[in-house]
């Protein structure tokens, strides 16, 4: 095992913006599990927090370490080339360029040879241009968008384009991908076959996912531990069934809706499903 296996670790997060405490003084550590999710109400803190790990935003206290090793002061593509690969809540895709374009760009750090040598386009180039459209070709085809390949972006539906912004993350072949609201704008079809492709994904790839998402049916149904945040303070983090019975979380977020009986027992029909996805690939 490596000197630090965990895979994430927050230590007293702290993010001020003018008197508002966007985060205050959150830790927690993830790290044998393989989806976790972060949820709270609106405001919580919760994309802050995805700055932080990111390197988009520098917090005004404490510490974020990957795999042992610190975070704070790297710039966003360097965090990228450590493996930690990001979809945002608001789709960050180049409308007027194809699905393949889009998703291309998630390959960047993988390329070895530069600008100049790509617009010169010697033969090195060339082949290493042909590996990587291979490459985004099986990517594209796992997430059931290889007949979509050639399109424009701004010519698909949101549920879509979502998934365009997946594959661009996942193409980067992450050690630690951050879903920000994955499943927003989605019908519940849309949301089981994205449910259906991050499990899988999941199960063939070394891969630990971290989502943000306020579909709770999505949620219990996905993840294997929970952190929740609530005015930028972490009120709870455990299972799903040890959060959604937590009092707290309860009272802060979830009401009684999702408060279970029966440990781990999806009560609805895509954490089911996503539940039987998980079962079958056992
Ligand atoms: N750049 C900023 N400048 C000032 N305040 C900010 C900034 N970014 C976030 N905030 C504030 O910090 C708090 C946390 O915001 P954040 O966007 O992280 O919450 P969130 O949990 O992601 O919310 P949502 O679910 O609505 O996306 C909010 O009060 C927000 O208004």
């Amino acid at each position: 095992m490596a000197a630090d296996s965990r895979i994430l670790a927050v230590e007293n997060l702290t993010v001020t913006f003018g008197g508002v405490h966007a985060l205050n003084d959150v830790s927690f550590t993830l790290s044998a599990r393989r989806i976790a999710a972060v949820i709270g109400p609106n405001g919580a803190g919760k994309s802050t927090l995805f700055n932080c790990i990111t390197g988009v935003q520098r917090p005004t206290r404490g510490t974020v370490t990957c795999g042992g090793r610190s975070l704070l002061g790297q710039r966003p593509h360097q965090i990228a080339r450590q493996g930690i690969a990001r979809t945002f809540q608001n789709l960050a895709l180049l409308p007027e360029s194809t699905v393949e374009e889009n998703v291309l760009l998630g390959r960047y750090q993988h390329t070895r040879t530069g600008m100049l040598a790509g617009m010169l386009r010697g033969p090195r180039a060339r082949r290493e241009e042909r590996e990587q459209r291979e490459y985004v070709g099986g990517i594209l085809e796992d997430c059931g968008l290889a007949p979509l390949r050639y399109e424009e972006v701004r010519s698909l539906p949101y549920g879509v384009r979502k998934k365009v912004e997946l594959a661009r993350a996942l193409v980067q072949d992450p050690k630690l991908l951050l879903l920000d609201e994955p499943m927003a704008g989605m019908d519940s079809r849309e949301k089981a076959e994205l449910s259906d492709l991050v499990l899988r994904y999941v199960d063939d790839h070394d891969v630990n996912v971290l989502m943000v998402e306020h579909d709770m049916n999505v949620i219990m149904g996905l993840a294997e531990e929970i952190v929740v945040l609530d005015f930028g303070r972490k009120i709870a983090h455990g299972t799903p069934g040890e959060v959604r019975n937590d009092p707290l979380v309860i009272e802060a977020y979830l009401g009684a809706e999702f408060q279970s009986t029966e440990e781990d027992a999806p009560e609805h029909e895509l954490a089911q499903s996503t539940q039987q996805t998980r079962q079958a690939g056992e």
